[in-house]
């Protein structure tokens, strides 16, 4: 599978006020790139138009991969909300793409993905007997059917306790490993541990933000990434 990079160019608006403008938002192929901002600032939007979904703006710009073939068909989607159907179980939702298609779920494809995602004894269970961790599990299963090269996730493991969310982050970067992934996420911790590229998103735009020297994903107690993660939080808190 290609993974491209993604680049989207332009200004949105909400109603005649910008949202955003002269946005310039580059993704890297095949790694993870993380956009930290405050309520508010567009995160969801701008990931929302690399998905090709409906959102509140008006968008005057461009949404490009890198290998110049449209991105239709090549996105799957993953947000806080598990979104999971709770009258399926979880391999049936595993599995939901697919049947929705008219083209029938793979079982061994299923079996699979959910035994990597520790889930092998909960297949049969309905969403509300899993926990919150679980269900996320079940979740990125579910996104992993789908089987796309790029991968859009908003906040997906803000709902989590710290140390379900560390497995969470481990277990994501294995499983969508080689692809091109956009993480929309409050916690400058965790991207500081996943990102290959990080972006800070303010009202004034897009800013860079320096990397740990380790590639990801870095050790929760990595001293580079700890020094990243404190100088994510005091950019975004403002201070020096
Ligand atoms: N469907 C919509 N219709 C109108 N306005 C919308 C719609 N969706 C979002 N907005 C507005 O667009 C702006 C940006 O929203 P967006 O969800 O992209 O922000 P965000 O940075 O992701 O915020 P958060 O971190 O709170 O999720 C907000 O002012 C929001 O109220």
């Amino acid at each position: 599978m290609s993974a491209p990079a993604i680049r989207v160019t332009g200004t949105a608006f909400l109603g005649e006020a910008p949202l955003f403008s002269g946005l310039d938002f580059r993704a890297v192929a095949g790694g993870w790139t993380c956009i930290l901002g405050p309520s508010g600032v567009g995160k969801s939007t701008l990931i929302r138009l690399i998905a090709g979904l409906e959102t509140g703006a008006r968008f005057d710009g461009t949404v490009a991969a890198s290998d110049d073939a449209p991105l239709e068909g090549r996105v799957a989607w993953m947000a806080q909300q598990d979104d999971l159907l709770p009258w399926l179980s979880v391999a049936q939702n595993a599995g939901l793409g697919a049947r929705l298609r008219g083209t029938g779920a793979d079982a061994a494809a299923i079996a699979g993905l959910l035994r990597r995602a520790g889930l092998s004894d909960h297949a049969a269970k309905r969403p509300a007997q899993l926990s919150g961790g679980q269900r996320q599990r079940a979740a990125l299963a579910r996104t992993l059917m789908e089987d796309r090269p790029v991968v859009l996730l908003d906040e997906p493991f803000s709902a989590l306790d710290a140390r379900t969310r560390a497995e969470m982050q481990d277990l994501a970067f294995a499983m969508l490993e080689g692809r091109s992934v956009v993480l929309v996420t409050h916690d400058p911790g965790e991207a500081a541990r996943l990102g290959s590229r990080i972006w800070l998103m303010g009202r004034d735009g897009l800013a860079e933000m320096p990397l740990p020297a380790a590639p990801p994903i870095r050790r929760v107690d990595d001293p580079g990434c700890l020094e990243v993660q404190g100088a994510l939080l005091a950019r975004m808190r403002g201070t020096p």
